[in-house]
């Protein structure tokens, strides 16, 4: 594990939990650049406090954040936010009444980051989903869609450090393999650093140049993609403790959490 906190996204010894209970303990991860790099793992197995603690949502109780060499980790998500870290959280968290460019605007508009017309442009380029749906009220948009929207209101913020935590949740195999895709054009036209959270390994190794495995909040395994898919310790920590194979494809589910 490199230390140089230069460029990109640098965890070092980062331990945070909710009251009384400590859910991560001493992670160290490294988002470069134009790479992705999954963070796999099992229900429960500190994922999404990873997420929120390096967004800012979550206070570090030990250890560092750094973005693109600038030290985050005291810093509230709106300010991290401007700094460069943005989440696709899970869920999507759209605003269902809005219309989808009310979304994005809004997103933007909270991030304090937007990129200007020209970024969003391109971003829409990409996702001509969204665009043709800019005025389409966004709960009654498919699952599939409604990622899509969530996907465009991140990048559209100019990120230089992309968190999507289970950007493929309730997709179909067939849209899980498209936005990854599109996660894969955009890290490397933007030379975003994108730290994704998947369930789903495969998928997740097959746009990921790297991977770590969490289990009880603690990293228990890195490695290259083709390294953690060989790995029968993987299969062990990762699908032992899930109870699941794979590819297996969770259970299928549009619903959107609405946030105030
Ligand atoms: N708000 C909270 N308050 C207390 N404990 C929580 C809270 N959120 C999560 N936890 C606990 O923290 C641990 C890690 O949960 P987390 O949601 O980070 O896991 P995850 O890997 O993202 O799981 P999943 O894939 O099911 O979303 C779990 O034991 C969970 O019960």
């Amino acid at each position: 594990m490199t230390t140089a906190t230069g460029e990109g996204l640098v965890v070092q010894g980062l331990s945070a939990g909710y009251g009384p209970v400590d859910v991560l303990h001493e992670v160290d991860l490294q988002v470069r650049p134009e790479e992705i790099v999954a963070l796999l793992g099992a229900n429960g197995a500190g994922k999404s406090t990873l997420v929120k603690t390096i967004g800012g949502l979550l206070p570090a109780r030990a250890g560092s954040v750094h973005s693109g060499g600038r030290d985050v980790t005291r810093m509230r998500p709106e300010r991290r936010a401007r700094a460069g870290i943005v989440t696709a959280p899970e869920g999507r968290r759209l605003f269902l009444h809005m219309t989808v460019a009310e979304n994005i605007e809004l997103g933007l508009r909270l991030s304090g980051r937007g990129g200007g017309k020209a970024l969003l442009d391109e971003v829409l380029d990409l996702l001509p989903v969204v665009r043709e749906r800019m005025s389409t009220q966004a709960g009654l948009l498919s699952g599939g869609q409604q990622q899509m929207v969530a996907l465009a209101r991140a990048a559209a913020a100019s990120p230089q450090v992309l968190l999507l935590d289970e950007p493929t949740l309730g997709l179909s195999p067939r849209l899980t393999v498209e936005v990854l895709d599109l996660v894969a054009e955009l890290a490397r036209r933007r030379s975003l650093a994108v730290l994704l959270v998947e369930q789903r390994a495969q998928q997740a190794l097959a746009v990921a140049t790297r991977g770590y495995v969490i289990d009880r909040g603690r990293i228990v395994l890195a490695g290259s993609s083709a390294e953690l898919l060989g790995s029968g310790e993987m299969s062990e920590i990762y699908f032992g403790a899930a109870g699941v194979a794979p590819a297996a494809d969770p259970t299928p589910t549009n619903g959107s959490k609405e946030t105030p």
